[in-house]
């Protein structure tokens, strides 16, 4: 049976030490759990968080006794029940963090009513292969202070065969790079995500991920490509509209993607999240006419997990690439939504962690039920390496199957 027989909310931690919302569900035969992660990058068309204690009582009360009795193997009803009873259509009125929350325990309920894991749940029986896995390594912006002013530099092992040899080189890349800060004499202090925040240039900091890189793939035995988040709505200079450094230069939108597209072809980059601010479609178009033959340029906080967003990015050419955040649209259902206009037309998918997290797990079922190219993850941290581990589980049960 999948009805709904108790619901549970509580507040518990986050990595960053913040509290957030932790939903179970149970139904006659199983049990879902699920937690809200945080983010400090945040787009502003994301679905609205509400203070964790003020959304968790008030829940209690007014959304709960809705939920109690309802079918949770129709995700879809679920969550558009969920929809109904905020009537916001941005979750303003029951918060972001409590509907993704619910949305996640119960799908987690459906799969453990069901006796199968939740990737098997969601994907069913063809789902073929694990994303590989994306990792922050190198970071400052707003998850670190005094450090890069790109907010993270990534590796990605393009050339695994398998995701967990591709897990372990990426953290073979991390513990490389602070040697070689080390040795430069540089401190290595870490940012919200487990990646070093060395207070050195953007320059200095490709220079460093690309020996490492390097390094890590001779060993490896195959190819570990570097990529970004440069969050640049996080540069952005409403006021001069343009993009503000910390030098005093100020790039114009098409200084900005020149900028980007000198980046992608000095150090090869396979992966460019958010170059542009989260309202620049066309400044988005013009890279991704450039370098979206040779670079994933991925749109995180220009869409939000939002599909009206993503057909706006359809419509233009702004991305080639789209990041998925279950958090900042606030259900399954709706981030299901958003992936699938995105694979439907053609972009690749990447799902991703926040930078503040919990030992949830639920996104590495996410990004394997749903062919997403990548996982966001970061490489190191107990929230981080939840995922990961639970990443190669899943990979070692679908190489079963096969
Ligand atoms: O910008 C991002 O992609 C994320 C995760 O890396 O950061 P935040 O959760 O702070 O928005
Ligand atoms: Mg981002």
């Amino acid at each position: 049976m999948t009805i709904t027989r108790g619901i549970t909310l509580r507040i518990i931690l986050d990595s960053r030490g913040k509290k957030t919302v932790e939903a179970e569900v149970r139904t006659e035969n199983g049990f879902g759990r699920a937690a809200a992660p945080g983010g400090a990058s945040t787009g502003i068309y994301e679905a609205v968080v509400r203070d964790p204690s003020d959304a968790v009582s008030d829940a209690t009360i007014q959304v709960i006794p809705h939920l109690i009795g309802v079918d949770v193997s129709d995700q879809i009803g679920f969550d558009s029940l969920l929809h109904e009873i905020d009537g916001t259509g941005n979750f303003s009125r029951i918060g972001a963090n409590v509907a993704v929350a619910l949305s996640l325990a119960a799908s987690k309920a459906a799969a453990d009513s069901r006796n199968i894991p939740l990737w098997q749940h969601i994907g069913g029986v063809f789902v073929a292969h694990a994303p590989r896995p994306l990792g922050n390594v190198i970071g400052g912006g707003a998850h670190a202070p005094y450090a890069t002013e790109i907010q993270e530099f990534l590796v990605v092992p393009t050339g695994c065969e398998r995701v967990r040899d591709g897990i372990f080189a990426n953290a073979r890349v991390h513990a490389l790079v602070r040697e070689l800060l080390t040795k430069r004499g540089i401190s290595t202090g870490k940012g919200d995500e487990g990646a070093w925040a060395p207070p050195i240039s953007d320059p200095d900091a490709f220079e460093v991920l690309s020996e490492a890189a390097d390094i890590a793939s001779d060993e490896a035995g195959f190819e570990i490509s570097p990529g970004i988040d440069v969050a640049a709505s996080q540069l952005y200079d409403p006021e001069s509209g343009m993009y503000r450094y910390r030098d005093g230069r100020l790039r114009s939108s098409e200084d900005q993607v020149t900028y980007i597209a000198d980046l992608i072809d000095e150090y090869e980059l396979v992966y460019v999240e958010d170059p542009l601010y989260e309202e620049d479609y066309a400044g988005f178009a013009a890279l991704n006419r450039e370098t979206g033959n040779r670079c994933l340029i991925c749109g995180d906080d220009l869409f939000v997990t939002n599909k009206k967003r993503i057909q706006d990015g359809l419509t233009q050419g702004s991305t080639n690439c789209v990041l998925i955040k279950p958090n900042q649209i606030g259900t399954l259902t709706d981030t299901f939504e958003a992936i699938d206009i995105a694979q439907r037309n053609g972009l690749e998918t990447v799902m991703s962690h926040r930078s503040g997290e919990t030992e949830d797990t639920t996104i590495a079922h996410l990004a394997c039920a749903f062919n997403c190219v990548f996982i966001k993850t970061g490489v190191v941290g107990g929230e981080r390496t939840a995922k990961l581990n639970e990443l190669i589980r899943i990979e070692e049960s679908i190489y079963e199957r096969k």
